[in-house]
């Protein structure tokens, strides 16, 4: 056993003090998708020397004015309207992480995890297509609201991926996963990309298990 439970309550309890209420969620995830934006003109601007050195010092300046007062840990947890944790600053969809895909996942009634998503050049990884590392990260945090959502979350144990051809970025993207079945703690769960074609990109299968302690 390696004591991952423990581990994780313990961040747990000292983070939840941290939740941001409603508004200041909205403020800051308002304040991420403008960083998102930052990071993609940072990518694609051809503004000459002088202008970046400005920016740059422009950029050190709100780095420093948001440092200004700094709390000891990411607000790390907050409830839903729909009574559901949402984890704030995941890399996957969390509206509070600059460098987190737009990625919103809703779970179906029929307890599929779903997503529709567009991802941009700042995901790229062969020219033109999504990094298979992103599309992994992608389709782990969907296998693990999937397993969450089945009342049996977990631990990722394992995560076997086949990428069937290459999943292109600047499109509409769709990711679905849905738990196959339990055994004692362990829960599988299966998963997929779509193309806007609808043929599908990058197939998973995951086991998570859920700690003991
Ligand atoms: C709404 C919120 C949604 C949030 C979604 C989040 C998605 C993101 C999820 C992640 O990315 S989690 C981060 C990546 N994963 C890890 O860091 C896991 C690291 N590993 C662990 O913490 C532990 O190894 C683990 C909790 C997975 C298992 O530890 P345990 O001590 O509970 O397992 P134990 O050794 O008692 O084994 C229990 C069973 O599972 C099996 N098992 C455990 N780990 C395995 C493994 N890695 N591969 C294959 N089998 C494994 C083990 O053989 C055994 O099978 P049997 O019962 O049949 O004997």
């Amino acid at each position: 056993m390696t004591g991952a439970g423990a581990a994780m309550r313990r961040v747990l309890e000292s983070r939840e003090r941290a939740s941001l209420n409603g508004e200041q969620v909205a403020a800051l995830a308002e304040l991420a998708q403008r960083v998102r934006e930052l990071n993609e003109a940072v990518v694609h601007t051809e503004v000459g020397a002088d202008e970046v050195a400005a920016i740059r010092d422009e950029v050190a300046a709100l780095t420093a004015r948001l440092s200004a007062a700094r709390r000891e840990h990411p607000p790390l947890v907050g409830v839903g309207e729909d009574g559901t944790v949402r984890h704030l600053a995941s890399p996957v969809g969390g509206v509070l992480n600059p460098i987190a895909p737009p990625v919103a996942i809703v779970v179906q009634p029929d307890g599929t995890a779903r997503a529709e998503f567009t991802l941009n050049v700042l995901y790229e990884g062969p020219p033109g297509f999504v990094h298979g590392g992103v599309s992994a990260m992608i389709l782990d945090q969907l296998l693990g609201v999937a397993a969450s959502a089945n009342g049996t979350p977990g631990m990722t144990a394992t995560l076997d991926l086949r990428y069937r051809r290459p999943t292109p970025h600047g499109v509409p993207l769709v990711a679905e996963a849905k738990v196959d079945r339990t055994e004692g703690r362990k829960t599988f769960v299966d998963a997929r990309i779509i193309g806007p074609d609808g043929r599908t990109t990058v197939e998973a299968t995951a086991m998570f298990v859920m700690p003991l302690r």
